[in-house]
């Protein structure tokens, strides 16, 4: 981190009786009061539409909350944004369509003000499986390679805070394990603070070391689920017992959390 960063190598996320209501009245944040540790991953699931996209949102800074705040090191997303220690990988990967796979990875070394560093980009594109479609354009890509690519994008520039919003979305399943088994290797060793939003269970024991279950909308943290697995998840972990123990209770959580009013965190 550079002599003037603020943020912190990795950052905790404060939420702070954040709220979020769009006009038109649609509530969709109950006053929310969690933290997230730094360095740890923290997987948000919860029902379609309940908030967690939302939530995200907010963390970026790409929108602001109605009532309550943020810290991100201690500091409002502003900070993180203007220091290019945040990236995103969300469900639209948008990605320029002139520019080829290995320019819209660079790309993002430019926006952060940092050197080009070809081999990093080029052992990025053959982690998420794009070797040989380092020229291509994104109009030749199908939907899960630019998502890989919007992946590749997001970690090239080694962030504090990395924010993925279903980023396998439009992934096919062995891909989506390979990269679920792979990806926390980059981020793991330099402890970048990750909030993944994901409907895929087993995508959420498999990556991260917090789950929060959301209810229904507006979301309340219904469940706050520690995933006590080794780190980095060994190869194969997912047909372990202890997986699969984990699998369930975080679907037990879900079912719960789609009846549940009442909030387990203090909301
Ligand atoms: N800009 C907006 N203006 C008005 N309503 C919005 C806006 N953005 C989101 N919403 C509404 O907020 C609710 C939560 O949306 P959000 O995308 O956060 O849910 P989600 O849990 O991520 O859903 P999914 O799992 O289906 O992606 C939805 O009802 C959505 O219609």
């Amino acid at each position: 981190m550079g002599a003037d960063a603020e943020i912190p190598t990795s950052p905790g996320i404060v939420c702070r009786g954040v709220s979020k209501v769009f006009p038109g009245g649609v509530e969709v944040l109950r006053p929310l009061d969690v933290t997230l540790e730094g360095g740890q991953t923290t997987a948000l699931v919860g029902p379609s539409g309940c908030g967690k996209s939302t939530l995200l949102r907010l963390i970026a800074g790409l929108e602001a909350p109605t009532a309550g705040e943020i810290l991100i090191g201690g500091a409002p997303p502003s900070v993180i944004l203007r220091e290019a220690a945040l990236a995103v990988a969300f469900q639209d990967p948008s990605l320029l369509p002139w520019r080829t796979v290995r320019g819209n990875i660079e790309l993002a070394l430019k926006l952060a003000r940092k050197p080009p560093d070809p081999r990093k980009v080029d052992d990025l594109i053959r982690l998420v499986g794009l070797e040989g479609f380092a020229d291509t354009r994104p109009a030749a890509l199908s939907g899960g390679m630019r998502q890989r690519v919007a992946i590749a994008r997001s970690m090239v520039t080694e962030p504090r805070l990395l924010l993925l919003d279903e980023p396998f979305g439009a992934v096919d399943e062995l891909t989506r394990r390979q990269l679920a088994e792979d990806l926390p290797r980059i981020w793991e060793p330099r402890r970048t603070t990750t909030v993944l939003v994901t409907h895929s269970v087993s995508e959420a024991v498999m990556l991260s070391d917090r789950i929060l279950v959301l209810s229904p909308r507006p979301a309340k943290i219904v469940e706050d689920i520690p995933v006590d697995l080794p780190r980095p998840r060994p190869a194969g972990i997912d047909s372990t017992p202890a997986f699969r123990a984990a699998v369930q209770e975080v679907s037990a959580g879900l079912a719960r959390g789609m009846a549940s009013t009442t909030p387990l965190a203090a909301q």
